[in-house]
């Protein structure tokens, strides 16, 4: 049946589209700050994902997509941890929200623990068992994507199958790279390539691989990202958290790279919300740049429909428009934080000035799923009760 949602004084945009989170990580939030990315990963990341069950990755996906959703995201690109991920479908199933999703793979790395390192054949095989479950349900709504973790946990074994089986099933590969400079040298040195050199070595650079971070880069890899369509994620909050760097967005806009934006995971951000990326993902470029790099409307689009390009789906989101999905937020922006209102451009008061407070509504495939600031497919003080609940359990299983 139609529904009319009352739009009167409200200001109504397309849903985010968050090109990078784990929702795994959302129950960690709090528990590993002020570290940079090898030894997050090392001392404090993997003990928490090995220690996870069924139950704890439900609730740290319905704490995320709480979260998103009344931030205004409507689509996400997840990866998961390596085991457990049926459980984040399951939650992604349930709330409604729009994802491409995927198990992380990891099959080699010293420092990971027993608890998450698996076989080369184990990977594949959970993975496409994940896909033929997941790809393509609720009509589309939620797809599956290959998430090999990053090249120092991945054999070249694995990367090549990876390679083909997403050629086959024809879906995306969403990976991290190029994200601190420590991982590029051990990188260097393992593989005797650059990063992003390497993943095109090996055939995986194409329009279907989806890069995380992207910040050290040398001219060659940008070449090769921009000649083979490579998509890129920024992620100005987590990179800044975990002191990774600043990437050099002008420059890959400039050459016409599909950039989308993601809050990474609540882990190293330490929010998933939209409104936090946006008004980073302006502002630290304008010191090298000048204040007019990454105005408001770039920014804008970056989060909406350059999201919906990174995720192979701007025929059917991203923007508002006649034939594509329902998915979108009404704004309530009478508010102190956002007036006046008068001569205002409306899209920098939304990226410059406005925050998760501002969505009244969101919208996702014609469901309802925020009215008037009340989640219409989460429980949301059983989700908290329950995170917490969660989390103390994993802790209590640190070695
Ligand atoms: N930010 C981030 N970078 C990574 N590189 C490898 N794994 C991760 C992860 O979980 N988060």
């Amino acid at each position: 049946m139609d529904r009319v949602l009352n739009g009167k004084q409200r200001t109504v945009i397309p849903g985010f589209v968050q090109t990078h989170v784990h929702l795994c990580q959302t129950l960690f939030r709090g528990q590993a700050d002020d570290l940079e990315l090898l030894d997050w990963l090392k001392l404090k990341i993997w003990p928490l994902e090995a220690a996870h069950d069924e139950e704890s990755i439900y609730y740290s996906a319905l704490l995320g997509i709480g979260e998103l959703i009344q931030s205004g995201t409507t689509t996400i690109i997840d990866m998961e941890t390596v085991h457990h991920t049926a459980s984040a479908f399951q939650a992604i199933a349930e709330t409604g929200i729009r994802a491409l999703s995927g198990k992380v793979m990891m099959d080699m790395g010293s420092e990971v623990p027993k608890g998450l390192l698996e076989t080369t054949e184990q990977s594949l095989q959970e993975s496409v068992d994940l896909l033929k479950t997941w790809h393509q349900f609720d009509n589309g709504r939620i797809q599956y994507a290959f998430a090999p973790r990053f090249v120092l946990s991945c054999s070249e074994t694995l990367l090549l199958a990876v390679r083909d089986l997403a050629q086959q099933y024809d879906v995306k590969i969403h990976t991290h790279a190029a994200e601190n400079q420590e991982e590029i040298r051990i990188v260097e040195r393992e593989r005797k390539m650059r990063n992003v050199a390497y993943l095109d070595h090996l055939g995986l650079a194409s329009p279907r691989l989806i890069l995380a971070h992207s910040i050290w880069l040398d001219e060659n890899e940008r070449s090769i990202m921009q000649t083979r369509g490579v998509k890129m994620t920024h992620c100005p909050g987590s990179n800044l958290k975990l002191a990774s760097g600043i990437a050099d967005v002008p420059s890959m806009l400039a050459m016409n790279f599909h950039v989308g934006l993601g809050a990474d995971g609540a882990a190293c951000n330490n929010n998933l919300d939209m409104f936090n990326e946006m008004r980073l993902a302006a502002l630290i470029q304008k010191p090298s740049y000048g204040p007019t790099a990454m105005n408001a409307h770039t920014v804008l689009r970056m989060a909406t429909l350059g999201g919906a390009e990174v995720a192979g789906l701007d025929h059917l989101i991203g923007s508002i428009e006649i034939g594509k999905k329902a998915d979108f937020c009404i704004l309530n922006v009478e508010d102190f934080h956002v007036y006046p209102s008068v001569e205002v451009d409306p899209v920098a008061r939304i990226v410059y000035s406005a925050t998760h407070a501002n969505v009244e509504t969101t919208v996702i495939d014609g469901r309802v799923v925020m009215e008037n600031r009340r989640l219409t497919t989460i429980d949301k003080q059983m989700v908290l009760q329950e995170a917490n609940r969660a989390i103390k359990r994993l802790l209590a299983r640190l070695p």
